[in-house]
């Protein structure tokens, strides 16, 4: 081909690439699988999945692993389905329906984001393997099915309930003072294991079915919690950790938050302490999924997960006496850890494999407790897998798998041949966008020298100078991820930056301090949110890092983030709105001083005043009168996690102060938009702002 013309069709190659287009919509509409479980005494498995708003159960089984759909709820009404799971035979599956199990409150009062003419109720369902129609059993949450297959005991008004899965008779097991919850049958399903949280203290306690009789294990003025049976139903083991108030301590400190694990003997209800957390930041309480992860595993062996060494690895011990040893090692994570049914190894998630660039991944890992031999599995070069469970045949397991370009889906690895099938795939729509850009890793340092790692979301060609976006994750103990993320929240975000790259942004997803996935010192830095917001810092550089691109317009940079991105998103604007031309901040929060309002005459902190001022130095109302860039604000205003009256007291002051801004309200939504139809419109909204500002 002569010179000419080639350079033509490569220009023209080049424009149609460029000019690949999906909509907003078209990216927001994959399915999401969440819920995973097995049954215990056959190779089957069960997830929710939602699709466009539609959550439903889905199973499938050994050998094929073929998608069956078993309920039919078909309207986009916000209902979400937790909880599942399967009577002992299998044949049998008991789910939650509605709520908002995401919030920080509320968990479990029903949600009405579709304004039903009744406020929709938490409900407890059951319907068969084989399929056919879901049945409700009874309003409730925390459903735990006796190993009898005839009665599911469970949570209404913070007291136990049961309800009979053959005539759906229901009644109130005991009443006791409290909020109860943790519910677990003992092996031989005579006894329920619960704790019982009376505000300055909880406590652990067992009901004797048989005399209908109260038991308190090893009763104390400490927060007891995460109970579970010994397999022989003869003891419990629990974490314990420090009850009431303590002394005004200095705020501005850190310090070890204490924690210790327990064992009591049922027959006489006598506990004794087995272990305790080395008294230092490292040996505090993980805050990571699961926290202690505490399981009473085979041989007579605990197992439990502490950031001890300066990463959450996991840990046994024997129940009775002897020393803790270390399972897991090296530098990563250990997430989302799951019990083999033989009890005798763990299945998790880490960010650790092959690459060194699988610190911003996640892989299958399984560790035997007894040798501590571990392996990790991936799947494919890029891929990412999160979330193990193991099927009752212990070479399947089963987990969320995806890739950069492929959204979320349930997989099985058989380990003894290590075929992977991955399932549902057939569940993306037809006109779901497959030509997604490959996030790439970078990592710069922060002013304070810290290696801050994220990614950059950037489609090939295109005009010498981009507009670029900075998106700001929130938790903030989250990981973003060189994938689909398998969180729905992150996976939503994910979608959007694909969007914006495609829309021709620089896209860049930056993992600030208090992050997880990155070590304890990161993830628990000091002088951070109301004490100091030095995690700003990361975010500030990660727009210089954008600016510095030599693709990138200066100014023409976004940011926008949800929650705690969206307060970092704020804070952004307020602080360096030449920086940062416009901005779209999601449900955040604004106001981070009211936590410090003491009334007179209360103990105070010795550094309550510097703590008070360094807290209102932190937020972004000390800093309206050089907020100068647009900002969208969007919140819903049934939100359980961040309350919306950070979003209409901040409104209320740009009002006030006559500044410029845009705002979008979602009635009866919640943090987690739980109806799709709101989802596509803040994902919409969010975009276009953008692009109005930036003009891609
Ligand atoms: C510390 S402000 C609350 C932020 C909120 N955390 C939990 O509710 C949040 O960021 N929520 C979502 C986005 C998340 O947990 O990731």
């Amino acid at each position: 081909m002569k010179k000419p013309l080639l350079t033509l069709f490569l220009v023209l190659y080049g424009a149609f690439l460029f000019a690949q287009s999906f909509t907003m919509e078209q990216i927001t509409s994959y399915p999401f699988p969440t819920e995973l479980t097995s049954a215990a005494s056959s190779n089957r498995i069960a997830w929710a999945m939602n699709e466009k708003g539609l959550r439903n159960i889905y199973v499938a089984e050994a050998p094929e692993f073929i998608p069956r759909k078993i309920t039919s709820f078909s309207k986009d009404d916000g209902q979400e389905i937790t909880g599942i799971q399967f009577t002992s035979d299998g044949n049998t599956l008991v789910f939650v329906r509605g709520g908002e199990h995401g919030s920080n409150w509320d968990y479990n009062v029903g949600i009405n984001p579709s304004q039903e003419r009744l406020m929709p109720k938490v409900e407890i369902w059951k319907v068969a393997f084989s399929g056919g129609k879901a049945e409700l059993l009874t309003e409730g949450d925390e459903p735990i099915i006796s190993q009898d297959n005839q009665t599911v005991a469970f949570i209404k008004n913070r007291q136990v309930w049961t309800v009979s899965l053959q005539d759906k008779s229901s009644g109130q097991l005991f009443e006791i003072k409290g909020s109860v919850g943790n519910l677990s049958w003992s092996p031989e399903g005579t006894q329920l294991l619960f704790s019982v949280n009376r505000s300055t203290h909880s406590l652990i306690g067992v009901y004797h079915i048989g005399n209908q009789s109260v038991q308190y294990l090893s009763p104390s003025f400490s927060r007891d919690s995460s109970p579970k049976w010994s397999p022989d139903g003869n003891y419990v083991v629990f974490v314990r950790r420090p009850g009431g108030k303590p002394e005004p301590m200095p705020i501005l400190e850190q310090r070890h938050s204490p924690w210790e694990i327990w064992v009591a003997d049922v027959k006489t209800g006598v506990g004794k302490r087995r272990w305790k957390a080395p008294e230092t930041l490292r040996g505090s309480i993980s805050t990571t999924h699961g926290g202690a992860n505490l399981h009473w595993a085979g041989d007579n062996n605990l197992v439990y997960l502490s950031y001890e060494d300066g990463w959450p690895h996991l840990y046994a011990m024997h129940a009775e006496t002897g020393p803790s040893r270390q399972l897991t090692k090296g530098d990563f994570m250990v997430e989302h850890v799951s019990l083999s049914k033989d009890k005798k190894f763990l299945v998790f998630s880490a960010n650790h494999g092959p690459n060194k660039e699988d610190i911003d991944r996640r892989h299958i890992g399984k560790v035997d407790i007894q040798t501590a031999a571990m392996e990790i599995w991936t799947n494919v070069q890029d891929g990412i897998e999160a979330i193990p469970v193991v099927l009752p045949d212990q070479k399947f397991i089963a987990y969320f798998s995806a890739s950069p370009q492929r959204p979320m889906l349930p997989t099985v690895r058989n380990t003894a041949t290590n075929e992977v099938s991955v399932i549902a795939q057939n569940l993306l729509p037809v006109d779901f966008p497959i030509q997604l850009v490959t996030p790439k890793q970078v990592i710069f340092k922060s002013p304070d020298g810290l290696n801050i790692h994220a990614q950059v979301f950037e489609k090939e060609g295109g005009p010498d100078k981009k507009p670029a976006v900075l998106f700001v994750h929130g938790g903030p103990q989250r990981q973003m991820l060189l994938g689909w993320h398998y969180g729905d929240y992150y996976s939503n975000t994910y979608a959007i930056n694909q969007y914006l790259a495609e829309q021709g942004f620089v896209v860049l997803s930056v993992n600030f301090r208090l992050g997880i996935g990155y070590g304890y010192e990161f993830h628990k830095p000091a002088r951070t949110y109301w004490q100091g917001a030095e995690e700003y810092l990361d975010v500030k550089a990660a727009g210089e890092y954008l600016a510095a691109l030599p693709q990138v317009d200066p100014k023409r940079i976004g940011i926008y983030g949800g929650s705690y991105g969206g307060y970092l998103t704020a804070l952004a604007l307020a602080r360096d709105s030449e920086l940062f031309a416009v901005g779209v901040d999601i449900h955040g929060v604004h106001e981070l001083s009211s936590r410090l309002e003491m009334p007179d005459g209360y103990e105070k902190a010795p550094d309550f005043e510097k703590a008070q001022r360094t807290a209102y130095l932190s937020s972004p109302l000390a800093y309206l009168d050089t907020w100068k860039s647009p900002v969208l604000f969007i919140h819903g205003d049934d939100d359980r996690n961040v309350q919306v009256s950070q979003t209409t007291d901040l409104i209320r002051r740009f009002e006030e102060k006559k500044m410029p801004f845009e705002y979008l309200m979602i009635p009866d939504d919640s943090h987690h938009w739980m109806k799709y139809a709101n989802l596509v419109k803040v994902n919409q909204a969010t975009v276009d702002f953008l692009k109005k500002h930036l003009q891609p």
